[in-house]
């Protein structure tokens, strides 16, 4: 079946790889631009090279997953994006610009909620508000239109231990999305949900990303959901990229509707081979 696929290491170019290419060279006005980055991390073994000449670009409002098996280094690139380390060569840039002065355009969701127990959902939704500065009146309308957003309008007095496993995540989305990141940053964000959760949290995501322009990058080792969610999945192996896949899936995206398709089903099957 003839894919938008791309492949790191073939000499051929294809219609796609042309695309990345050109993206690759054109960093202005990206969201993020990894450009020949390697990181490098001190074992007891020595030196261990992480990520490997890394580069890639992601424009304004697009949403790109980066797949790979445990250790292939996906946490590592995130981290670097949120300026958490530098890389040990190349340059990384968000909005053109360090990653350590655009942190007020991202933002960073895990699959730890990290929801402040004592708090209320509305009160987390607001804490970004808050350290913005936002006045208390603001912030609460936004925080209460947020969790509005994800379904959660009615819970907005509860406290996390009265809510949910998805409902928390989705407090921790509408915390993240509360602060209008130009970049989100997600580090399997749905791995901790059961399946039905997790499609429905996915959802969720995807509505409330759709009305946005956010870029996201997000981080899975789970090729379908990765299949399912981007515009582009970047394939990792052993610190490099091993090929892009543009899931050929039109938005918005029914995702149970797409899951049974017989093209995703392909798509999944192929590319798990390339991954194992
Ligand atoms: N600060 C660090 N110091 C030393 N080694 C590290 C550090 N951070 C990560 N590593 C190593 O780098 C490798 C890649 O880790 P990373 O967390 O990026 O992988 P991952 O693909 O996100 O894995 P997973 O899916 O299991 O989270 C692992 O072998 C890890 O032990």
């Amino acid at each position: 079946m003839d894919y938008p696929v791309t492949s790191a290491s073939s000499t051929l170019l294809t219609f796609a790889d042309k695309d990345v290419q050109k993206e690759t060279s054109r960093s202005d006005g990206a969201a993020v631009s990894l450009r020949s980055v390697s990181k490098d991390f001190d074992s007891e073994a020595g030196t261990i090279r992480i990520i490997n000449d890394v580069s890639f670009t992601v424009k304004p409002g697009e949403f790109v997953v980066l797949v790979g098996r445990s250790g292939c280094g996906k946490t590592t690139i995130l981290n670097m994006l949120a300026g958490l380390y530098p890389p040990t060569s190349g340059a990384v840039e968000i909005f053109a610009d360090s990653p350590q002065n655009a942190r007020r355009r991202l933002g960073y969701m895990l699959a730890n909620d990290a929801l402040m127990p004592w708090r209320s959902a509305v009160r987390n939704v607001e804490l970004g508000l808050e350290i913005l500065g936002m006045p208390k009146k603001e912030r609460r309308k936004k925080a209460l239109s947020m969790l509005t957003d994800v379904g959660l309008g009615h819970a907005a007095g509860r406290l996390p231990w009265q809510l949910s496993h998805g409902m928390r995540q989705r407090v921790a989305l509408a915390r993240t999305w509360a602060r209008d990141p130009g970049l989100l940053l997600m580090d399997e964000p749905f791995s901790a949900l059961d399946a039905q959760t997790r499609t429905d949290v996915q959802a969720t995501f995807l509505n409330v990303w759709q009305g946005s322009n956010a870029a996201v990058v997000l981080v899975t080792h789970d090729l379908s959901e990765a299949l399912l969610l981007a515009d582009r999945v970047i394939m990792l192996g052993d610190g490099k990229i091993l090929r892009e896949v543009r899931p050929p899936f039109e938005r918005p995206r029914d995702l149970p509707s797409i899951a049974s398709s017989d093209t995703f089903r392909d798509l999944l099957n192929e590319l798990r081979e390339l991954l194992n």
